[in-house]
């Protein structure tokens, strides 16, 4: 059986806000395998990146309230840890590729100053080596593919284009040693080429170093060319999972194919109709289903009761009372 890096279990997070909870995280359970490459996908305010906020354990208590569930990562339960054990997770456990490159740099410090702070501060380097720690940089700097590193470490972020700088912050996150690497929306302000180079050279990096993967994403487009396993979020909650493949020739959950029917297509067919809706208000959300307000086929129960994880086939779970629980032995009454 393949070893698990990383396992949360019937997890919840809930947001303080002046309104009271925000219950944004609901019940869900997610893993991922030594070496697997997983991608989170759901539309934007579905509470990935506060999951994944979460495992690298940056949201503090004032901010955050975790009712129940457990956050597993290489045996030890990240929701429980020391500071000092969370500082060494980040150091050489976990590290996560931000949306926006922009903001995860620093601005007053050059690229060089900031990839050899992370090299010091790895304790795989002599603090005081200095060419040792600048060959390691420049090393990093190459391997995403910036064809001038001696530049790149005398410039400041705000000196390169916006290409440049996520390849930089991938430079810094794979430039240590560590198990698995987050990668939330690292293309989402850059242009359709680029985009396609940094996710080869994601993927590329990935198995080349045998690390794990999640990657956070809209797009299915994406998810498909990245990554061995996905999981659909919605309000919330993982409402299917299985294999990549699997999604594309059996997407089951009503979100799945509503997501499914949205990717526009080249040989034309006109805007699709999407999903109409939004996603819920975490403070007051459904009661049952979160999708069942945006679901055409909700029935009475999803109204109540929230639908439970069923396998409908080898490694392939939905949430979705069409496929098991009280409705379908009640035989779908509406
Ligand atoms: N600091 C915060 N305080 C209160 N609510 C927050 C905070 N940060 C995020 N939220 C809320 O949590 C919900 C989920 O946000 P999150 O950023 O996790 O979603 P997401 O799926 O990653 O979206 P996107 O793809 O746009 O990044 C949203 O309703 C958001 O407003």
């Amino acid at each position: 059986m393949a070893e698990k890096i990383l396992n949360i279990e019937d997890l919840s997070i809930w947001y303080r806000t002046y309104r009271g909870y925000s219950q944004v995280v609901d019940h869900i359970h997610l893993h991922v395998d030594k070496g697997e490459k997983i991608g989170l996908v759901g539309e934007s305010g579905c509470g990935k990146t506060t999951t994944m906020k979460t495992v690298m354990g940056v949201l503090g208590k004032d901010l955050i309230h975790i009712p129940n569930g457990t956050i597993d990562f290489r045996g030890k339960n990240v929701l429980t840890m020391k500071q000092s054990d969370l500082l060494e997770l980040r150091r050489s456990g976990v590290s996560m590729i931000s949306q926006s490159p922009m903001s995860a740099l620093n601005p007053v410090f050059t690229i060089g100053q900031q990839l050899m702070d992370i090299l010091k501060y790895s304790g795989k380097y002599n603090p005081r080596d200095k060419e040792a720690l600048k060959n390691a940089a420049h090393e990093a700097l190459t391997s995403v593919m910036l064809s001038d590193p001696d530049r790149i470490m005398a410039s400041y972020p705000h000196q390169l284009s916006g290409g440049m700088r996520q390849r930089v912050c991938i430079a810094s996150a794979l430039i240590t040693p560590k198990d698995l690497l987050i990668a939330d929306e690292p293309c989402t302000a850059l242009d359709v080429t680029i985009q396609d180079q940094i996710h080869h050279l994601l993927r590329e990096l990935v198995e080349e170093k045998k690390r794990s993967l999640i990657m956070i994403t809209h797009s299915l487009g994406v998810a498909r060319e990245l990554v061995d396993r996905i999981y659909i979020m919605y309000g919330g909650n993982i409402v299917e999972s299985c294999r990549t493949e699997d999604l594309f020739t059996s997407p089951s959950h009503p979100y799945t194919q509503g997501l499914l029917s949205c990717v526009p297509r080249l040989s034309g067919g006109g805007l699709s109709a999407g999903i109409y809706g939004y996603v819920p208000d975490y403070v007051n959300p459904p009661k049952g289903c979160r999708f069942c307000p945006r679901c055409p086929y909700a029935k009475k129960i999803c109204e109540t009761e929230k639908p439970p994880m069923t396998e409908i086939a080898p490694d392939h779970t939905v949430a979705c009372f069409r496929f098991g629980g009280e409705e379908q032995e009640k035989g779908g009454e509406a």
